[in-house]
């Protein structure tokens, strides 16, 4: 059996016992986790139960063609970059390896440096690839800043701080655009898992079947579609954390492979028997109230105890006004040299407006009234009108028949709607749409 050593998984193919030895010791030396075989039907055996970064393929396999070890290793692992092996007399055949989508190849014989700078080089680029998509994912807004005024707030903040470096599951409760993702990440960022990805999976987007093979990965042919293996999104974030947003929207059906999963870290991939595991933290989130779901039957309530060993609630921005006058001028200084346009600061009036305005949609709404605010300003003050303030009763929403586009009405109303509704459900039920239509709108609108 090989450890599983989360630097760097390789596995080595080659029929020569002496080259697979000499291998071996020269990247063990590195500290990799090395595997090997002799044939194609070990290394795909192999990469069946395991995932590696990495093969060194010996294009002369025997009886084996190492072409088509080649296109089967790439269907079973499209994720492991594959170095072929080869004889300077097979030049020929890595070109054509290089077009059948393997990443480099080495010349034989070579020098232990160049097999340690191949490797290094390949997980390099692997690892990057990887951490691009997690970046590109989650990384947090440009600005954010967690610092609070609000007691409520430093109160949050100063527990989250105190269980970040548990593996303790978190539940971040409160309404929608109060900061439960920011603050995801920023837990994860002080945990000692931040040198691993926060994965983040947005649970109301995808039905069942394809939620179960976005976290746990699929094998080739599980369904229609499933053209090649996939890792889901569960092994993307081992050694790191999993951030399931908007959980009270998780599949019912899905919920008792959740629940093994938290429980005993265990899992399979779609149409794969073999049991896989994932050291993963997991944090979720939900502006739902989960206790009284459970108590419905909506949600499993044995799911809702594990995700909740810690539970964090984000205040509502109307409830910390002492906030509003920060976040709005970082909102101001970010937006105005994102879009180069004059405004420097906020007038009085437009300060105390933004301070009353009750915020349904929270600080995504006021960010993005303080966008708008920022393009539409010419002035080196922000003012009542530049927000969209002047002529309303501050603290009430556009109403129908004033000056407004569809869309400001749409926006003001699901706003509004959202703002007052306990649940997704019972907002989508008002506005006379089902729940992901809502979901989508929310985020299109920008709410
Ligand atoms: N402290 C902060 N400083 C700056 N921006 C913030 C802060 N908190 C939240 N935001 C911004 O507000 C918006 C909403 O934040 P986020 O998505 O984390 O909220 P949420 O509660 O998870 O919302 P939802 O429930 O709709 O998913 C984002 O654009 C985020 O960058």
């Amino acid at each position: 059996m090989h450890t599983i050593d989360k630097e760097g998984r390789i596995l080595l193919v080659d029929d020569e016992p002496a080259i697979l030895r000499t291998f071996r010791y020269c990247l063990e030396d590195e500290g990799y986790a090395i595997a090997t075989a002799s044939t194609g039907e070990q290394a795909e055996a192999l990469v069946q139960a395991q995932v590696f970064d990495l093969c060194f393929l010996d294009l002369r396999l025997g009886a084996d063609d190492g072409l088509d070890v080649l296109a089967r290793l790439r269907v079973l692992a499209p994720w492991m970059r594959v170095v072929i092996v080869t004889a300077h007399s097979a030049i020929d055949t890595a070109v054509n390896a290089m077009q059948a989508g393997a990443a480099d190849y080495l010349v034989k014989p070579c020098s232990p440096e160049q097999l340690r700078m191949a490797a290094a080089g390949q997980l390099e680029t692997s690892r990057m690839a990887a951490r691009l998509q997690a970046l590109e994912q989650q990384a947090p807004a440009a600005g954010t800043d967690l610092n609070s005024r609000c007691p409520a707030m430093r109160s949050v903040l100063d527990t989250a701080r105190q269980v970040a470096d548990t593996d303790a599951n978190i539940l971040i409760l409160g309404e929608s655009g109060t900061g439960k993702g920011e603050l995801a990440r920023a837990i994860h960022g002080w945990s000692k898992r931040s040198k691993r990805d926060c994965v983040t999976v947005n649970c109301p987007s995808l039905s069942a079947e394809l939620m179960e093979s976005e976290l746990f990965g699929h094998a080739r042919g599980a369904f229609t579609g499933a053209t090649e293996n996939t890792l889901g999104r569960v092994n993307q974030a081992d050694g790191g954390t999993l951030f399931l947003d908007e959980i009270g929207d998780f599949p019912l059906a899905l919920q008792p492979k959740l629940l093994r999963f938290i429980q005993d870290r265990e899992y399979e991939r779609v149409g794969d028997p073999q049991t896989r595991q994932a050291d993963v933290r997991i944090l979720s989130a939900t502006n739902r109230n989960l206790q009284e779901m459970a108590a419905e039957g909506t949600f499993r309530e044995d799911l809702f105890y594990r995700l909740n060993v810690i539970t964090l609630t984000l205040p509502p921005l109307r409830e910390r006004p002492e906030d509003i006058p920060d976040l709005a001028e970082r909102f101001l200084l970010r937006f105005v040299s994102d879009y180069a346009r004059p405004a420097r600061g906020f007038s009085e009036a437009a300060l105390a407006a933004l301070q009353r305005y009750p915020w349904p949609g929270n600080i995504r709404e006021l960010r993005n009234m303080i966008e708008r605010a920022s393009i539409i300003c010419t002035d080196e003050l922000v003012d009542l009108a530049h927000l969209g303030f002047e002529g309303l009763p501050t603290g009430n929403v556009p109403r129908a028949g004033g000056e407004l586009s569809l869309e400001e009405l749409e926006r003001a109303h699901i706003t509004a709607v959202l703002g007052n509704s306990g649940t997704l459900d019972q907002a989508a039920r008002i506005l006379g749409i089902d729940s992901s239509t809502l979901y989508r709108k929310r985020k299109q609108l920008g709410l």
